[in-house]
């Protein structure tokens, strides 16, 4: 089924399902358009479907095999080169026309840059935005543009929602100020732990909407991403992270986002590929 604004793209190597059997469905959003220092974002949903084919679709663990889930892919968004608020308001109409055609589907974006965040956030409305990344991204403005990668979750909690951001190491000193006055709690990278995460998210109104900008990894895991950062947190310490968010609260979306490269097989995508895996798998459980 073709939605307005997308496109077919490489697949999962397993059978897909319809939008409206699915319980995940997958879009892509490859923009780059205001990355601020590497470029190839826009390779992100690509690369990290392709590295998907590197993994068995079992996860052991969980005794869940990926390939029994019901997942749609739409392919991707057909963005507006170098207009990102053109290129949002096409992901906000599409994860739209997605939850009308089956509104019990958990839409997974897979980036592309961080700005492109805020259109499934607008579209699904929830009531709280839990983000894992090395930066802050509460600039007003970045670069001359409200709608830069810096400034997304600023421009979500204008929207009125509940914030809250962990594996911070980057920011400027008007976007701790800006945390501190509309009461957003965030947790640095080398203070982390998975007890002041629940601490912060069970007070947070569901549902919730979880974003996982790839440079909250360690630099080692995540080399090819627009505004890389040393000193991330460890991939279990994420996924338990996750595994409890899922458990103790209502997720009515996710995605994975800044993953960039040039190359297939890139070990950024690889990270990327096994956190859609297991976060498909952990809430299909
Ligand atoms: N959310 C982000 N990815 N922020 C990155 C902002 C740009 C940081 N560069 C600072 C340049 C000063 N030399
Ligand atoms: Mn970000
Ligand atoms: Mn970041």
């Amino acid at each position: 089924m073709e939605l307005l604004y997308t496109y077919e793209t490489l697949k999962l190597e397993f059978p897909m399902s319809d939008i409206d059997k699915a319980d995940f469905v997958i879009l892509g959003i490859p923009f780059d358009g205001t990355t601020s220092y590497k470029p190839g974002t826009r390779f992100g949903p690509t690369l990290i479907r392709q590295a998907t084919l590197n993994l068995e679709s079992y996860i052991l663990d969980y005794d869940v095999d990926i390939a029994d889930v019901k997942i749609a892919d739409v392919g991707d968004l057909a963005i507006v080169a170098g207009n990102p608020l053109e290129t949002i308001k096409r992901g906000i109409e599409t994860v739209e026309e997605i939850k009308k055609i089956n509104p019990s589907a958990i839409p997974v974006v897979l980036g592309g840059e961080h700005s492109m965040t805020f259109a499934p956030v607008k579209a699904l409305t929830p009531k709280s935005y839990v983000v894992f990344d090395a930066h802050l991204d509460l600039r007003e403005s970045y670069e001359d543009n409200p709608w830069n990668h810096a400034c997304v979750a600023r421009r979500i909690s204008e929207l009125g929602i509940k914030v809250a951001e962990f594996g911070i190491r980057s920011g400027t000193k008007e976007e701790v100020e800006y945390a501190k006055n509309a009461g957003i709690p965030w947790v640095h990278a080398r203070d982390y732990t998975v007890e002041k995460l629940k601490k912060i998210v069970k007070e947070l109104p569901e549902p919730v909407y979880v974003s996982i900008d790839i440079d909250v990894f360690d630099l080692s895991m995540v080399p090819s991403t627009g505004t890389p950062e040393a000193g991330g947190l460890r991939f279990w310490e994420v996924i338990e992270a996750l595994e409890w968010l899922v458990e103790n609260k209502k997720i009515v979306g996710f995605d994975i986002m800044e993953v960039a490269g040039t190359e297939l097989g890139d070990i950024t995508a690889l990270t990327a590929a096994k956190l859609l895996f297991y976060l498909i798998g952990m809430l299909s459980k």
